[in-house]
């Protein structure tokens, strides 16, 4: 399999590159399993990240991240969830399209967690920002929930994402098209 070298926070890791389509393919970062990557790349994150009181990310790969800034930093994170739970009833929803996933999907937060993020200060966290597509998902939500954003942080940003100015990331990560 071809890969993608990758340096990160003094590391490297070799990323499998996979098909997205019959014109693209990407690199595949993920960090679960990866405690050294997560670790160090959530403490190299919040030296570059505003004071919040709370930070969000969206089921699933971001969790890991958000777990280890939470624990390192403001001590409180909220997931938003890919689908409802009997515990989560009335969940706050917008509806997502990610760059690895081909069908529309839906974000959720509970009452619960919306009521946790009101008048609050939320950085928003992923492990990727490519089309920004689920990002601007988690914002809505939290517009919603009546938290207040005070920073969008992304371990690696993906094609156009690394030329954005409203986030903050670590490395950017190429786009691999095929002629
Ligand atoms: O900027 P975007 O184009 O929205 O892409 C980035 C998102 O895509 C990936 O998640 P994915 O949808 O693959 O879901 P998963 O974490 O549940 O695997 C990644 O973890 C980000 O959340």
């Amino acid at each position: 399999m071809k890969t993608y070298e990758l340096k990160l926070c003094g590391l490297t890791r070799q990323l499998p590159i996979c098909p997205v389509s019959d014109k693209l393919d990407i690199a595949a970062f993920i960090m679960f399993g990866d405690v050294e990557v997560t670790v160090k790349a959530a403490e190299e994150l919040l030296k570059r990240c505003p004071e919040h009181d709370v930070v969000v990310t969206a089921e699933a790969k971001g969790i890991p991240l958000a777990y280890e800034m939470a624990r390192q930093g403001c001590g409180k994170y909220v997931v938003a969830r890919k689908s409802t739970k009997l515990y989560m009833p009335d969940p706050l929803k917008v509806e997502v399209r990610s760059i690895t996933t081909d069908r529309l999907q839906t974000l959720y937060i509970s009452r619960e967690d919306a009521q946790s993020l009101k008048g609050k200060r939320v950085l928003v966290v992923d492990d990727v920002i490519s089309t920004g597509e689920s990002l601007h998902a988690m914002d809505e939500l939290i517009g919603q929930a009546g938290g207040t954003i005070v920073g969008q942080a992304a371990v690696l940003a993906e094609g156009d994402a690394a030329d954005r100015k409203d986030i903050i990331y670590l490395e950017p990560l190429p786009l691999f098209f095929k002629d």
